[in-house]
């Protein structure tokens, strides 16, 4: 518990008070703060941080009473600290929140299911109840099967799209409308990068909200550490000694969000503000309203029963190409889980899955040579 500042009494008198904490003015500072560099103590940082992270929920109202909450829990520290944080303070605070950790097996051998064995302990240490929720389950597929067929370079692409859909369903199968992840301020600050240096003006204008639903989904996620730096998260899980799986995803991470990620280190080496800076840039960044032109459908192809019911737009994007809308509340005419599109993005990637899969097949049952084997080749280049 923290133990109140100042208190001369108890004062540290061998140390000088450069050495002082310089918030409690009377512990050793241990820590300097990655966050601004103040030197403070154990018990300080932990109150700090907790605090911080308790403002950012009331402030945003991100939860009420009697709500049950999911934790997306993948064992990892962000997910870790989460959960035990939230815990402690739904009891500090009496949110009166219902905490469930829920997480995803994606199937990477030699990772995940390492990182599940983590997450099982941390059920029993924190006393919580856990889905688990698996892509083979739900796609009779594993990650190490999708990037054996797929290749290893879009396998965030895939697995992206998937968590996302199966934290969905996982939360739906639970009936919880809430999903926290563990996504911190650094993250969050590399997503605004990263959408401004690709001119992605679409997903620059989402990419700071602490809550956010995608279209055709009935559940809400939102983001606890919006303004938490993954530094003092590393250091409350190690000061805590909390039990977490600290290894990388066997799978090389998104290239581009690397580079973004690099960027970012480097400027918070020199200012580290920069984190939270980034952020209030994206958050007061006012865009041009969008100048789009939409239309209703009236095309030969579409038969006029659908469009009665489906309520289809045609959104011509400024860029020329063209886009379905289907408006929420839909189902994907695959596999029957909401979508805001006739089929899901999910779908759509398991059928070119599904196509490779017949594709790579063929090439090993057949010991053909010449023109066929050569044209199925050539159908493997991409320029
Ligand atoms: N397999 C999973 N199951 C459940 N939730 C997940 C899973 N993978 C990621 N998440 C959620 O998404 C958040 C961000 O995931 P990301 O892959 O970026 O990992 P990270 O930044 O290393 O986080 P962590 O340290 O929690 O693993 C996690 O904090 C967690 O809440």
């Amino acid at each position: 518990m923290y133990q109140p500042p100042s208190d001369p009494v108890n004062k540290a008198k061998h140390l000088k008070t450069s050495q002082l904490c310089e918030l409690c003015h009377s512990r050793k500072a241990v820590i300097k703060r990655p966050k601004n560099l103040m030197k403070i103590c154990k018990e300080c940082f932990y109150y700090v941080f907790e605090t911080e992270i308790h403002n950012t929920i009331v402030s945003n109202n991100l939860f009420y009473k009697g709500e049950r909450v999911a934790v997306g829990a993948s064992g990892g520290k962000d997910s870790t600290v989460l959960a035990y944080v939230l815990k402690l303070l739904n009891e500090r605070h009496q949110y009166g929140i219902e905490i469930v950790l829920l997480s995803i097996d994606e199937g990477i051998v030699g990772y995940r299911d390492d990182s599940l064995a983590t997450v099982k302990r941390n059920q029993k240490q924190y006393e919580l109840p856990l889905e688990i929720v698996s892509y083979r389950d739900l796609y009779n597929w594993t990650m190490d099967e999708i990037v054996a067929c797929a290749g290893v370079r879009n396998s965030c692409t895939y697995c992206g799209v998937f968590r996302r859909q199966a934290l969905d369903r996982g939360a739906n199968k639970l009936n919880i409308a809430h999903v926290v992840t563990g996504h911190n301020a650094d993250d969050m600050a590399e997503t605004v990068l990263m959408n401004i240096l690709r001119g992605d003006v679409a997903r620059l204008e989402k990419s700071t909200a602490i809550m956010t639903i995608s279209a055709g989904s009935p559940v809400k996620r939102s983001k606890p550490f919006k303004y938490s730096y993954q530094k003092e998260i590393v250091l409350y899980a190690h000061y805590k000694k909390l039990d977490y799986f600290s290894t990388e995803c066997t799978y090389a991470p998104e290239a581009f969000r690397g580079t973004a990620r690099e960027l970012m280190k480097n400027l918070e080496a020199i200012r580290p503000s920069c984190i939270i800076d980034i952020i209030h840039s994206g958050e007061n960044l006012v865009l041009k309203p969008k100048k789009q032109k939409k239309q209703t459908v009236k095309s030969k192809n579409v038969k006029k029963t659908e469009l009665n019911t489906q309520e289809q737009e045609l959104e011509v994007r400024t860029d020329g190409t063209v886009s379905l809308n289907f408006k929420d509340g839909n189902r994907c005419e695959r596999c029957g889980y909401l979508s805001s599109n006739k089929i899901c993005k999910a779908c759509t990637l398991l059928e070119g899955l599904a196509a490779n899969r017949a594709k790579v097949q063929l090439d090993l049952d057949t010991s053909t040579d010449g023109a066929a084997k050569v044209v199925r080749d050539l159908e493997k280049l991409s320029f």
